[in-house]
C-alpha cells in the first residue's frame, strides 16, 4: 500500500457514518485534480480551470460539451471539480446525460455552478443528486456569477479581475475545510421549458464551425442555414463562436427575457461558497 496517498474517500465515508464534521488538509497529499465541465459559451470552462489551478498546475479535463467524450472511472485519490452553468435554475440536461457515463469510487467532488446574476435555484441539488449515486461525495460547492450568456448586459464582463481575486480567496477557505455538505435547492426541481433558439442570417459564409462545435450536433454541415430545434439546447455556443456573427437570437425574444428577469438581475450579486455541514 502506498502511504503517500491520503485516502480522502475513506475519511469522508467515516465522517458521514459518524455524522462528524471532518476537516481535511489538502497540503502535501497526492491527488489528481480532475476537471469535468459543460460550458456553452466558455465562462464555466474558464472558472473551473481557474479553480483547478488553485490546487495544482497539472490537471486532467473532461469536456461534457464533446458528444464523443470518453468514459472514465474516478478513484478516491482523485479530487473532481464539476462545473455547469445554470439553465433556468437547472443543470443542462445534456450535462446530466454525459455525467452518467462516469463512475466514481467515494471520490470527493466540488460543485461549481455559474449563473448570469439571476439565480441558480435548484442547480446544486440536481447536480448533487446526479453525482452521488455515481459514487461521488460532495465536499464543497461554489456559485460563481458570470456574464449572462443570453442577456449580456447582466453581469457583463464577469468574472473580472476582482471576481477572480475573490474566487481565489473562496478556494483558499474551501481548501481548509472540505467536508461532506448539504446544498440548497428543492425537489421536485424547478421546471425549465427551454430557451431561445438561434437564427441564421445572410452573414453566414457556410464555414461550418458552428456545426463542428455544437455540443449536441444540432447543426447539419450540409444544411448550415438551419438549426434542428428539437436537438438544440439553447447553449448559445454557435452564436458565441461564429467569426461572422451570422447566428443570432431574435431581438424581441431577448428583450422579452431581459424584461422578465431585469428586476432580480440589476444588482450585481457576489460569488459564494455554498453548503452547510452534513452533521
Ligand atoms: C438557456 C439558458 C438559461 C439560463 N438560465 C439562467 C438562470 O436561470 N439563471 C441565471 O442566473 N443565469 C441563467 N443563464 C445564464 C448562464 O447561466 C450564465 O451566463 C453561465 O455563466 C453561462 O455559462 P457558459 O458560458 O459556460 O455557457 C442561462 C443561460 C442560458 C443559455
Amino acid at each position: 500500500m502506498n502511504n503517500d496517498f491520503l485516502n480522502i474517500g475513506d475519511l469522508l465515508m467515516e465522517s458521514l457514518k459518524k455524522y462528524d464534521k471532518i476537516v481535511i488538509c489538502m497540503e502535501g497529499c497526492v491527488m489528481a485534480i480532475q476537471l469535468i465541465y459543460f460550458s456553452g459559451t466558455g465562462s464555466t470552462q474558464k472558472v473551473v480551470r481557474f479553480i483547478g489551478k488553485q490546487w495544482q498546475e497539472k490537471v486532467y479535463e473532461y469536456d461534457l460539451s464533446n458528444p464523443h467524450i470518453a468514459r472514465h472511472v474516478f478513484s478516491h485519490q482523485d479530487l473532481c471539480i464539476v462545473g455547469v452553468p445554470s439553465y433556468g435554475g437547472r443543470v443542462p440536461t445534456i450535462a446530466i446525460e454525459r455525467l452518467k457515463q462516469f463512475q466514481a469510487n467515494q471520490t470527493p467532488v466540488i460543485l461549481i455552478v455559474t449563473y448570469g446574476n439571476r439565480h441558480y435555484d435548484d442547480t446544486f441539488i440536481e447536480l448533487k443528486d446526479t453525482l452521488q449515486p455515481l459514487g461521488f461525495i460532495c465536499v464543497g460547492a461554489m456559485a460563481i456569477v458570470c456574464e449572462h450568456s443570453i442577456v449580456h448586459e447582466f453581469a457583463r464582463g464577469r468574472p473580472n479581475t476582482k471576481d477572480f481575486e475573490y474566487i481565489q480567496s473562496l478556494v483558499e477557505t474551501l481548501k481548509r475545510d472540505l467536508h461532506p455538505i448539504e446544498v440548497p435547492g428543492h425537489r421536485p426541481y424547478k421546471i425549465f421549458r427551454g430557451g431561445l433558439k438561434p437564427l441564421v442570417t445572410s452573414q453566414c459564409t457556410k464555414c461550418g464551425l458552428c456545426a463542428k462545435l455544437c455540443p449536441v450536433e444540432a447543426i447539419d454541415l450540409q444544411h448550415l442555414e438551419t438549426t434542428n430545434e428539437s436537438l438544440c439546447i439553447s447553449c448559445m455556443r454557435c452564436i458565441s463562436i461564429c467569426p461572422f456573427k451570422a447566428r443570432i437570437c431574435d431581438d424581441k425574444q431577448v428583450e422579452a427575457t431581459r424584461m422578465k428577469i431585469q428586476k432580480v438581475c440589476t444588482i450585481d450579486k457576489q460569488s459564494e461558497l455554498i453548503g452547510g455541514s452534513l452533521c
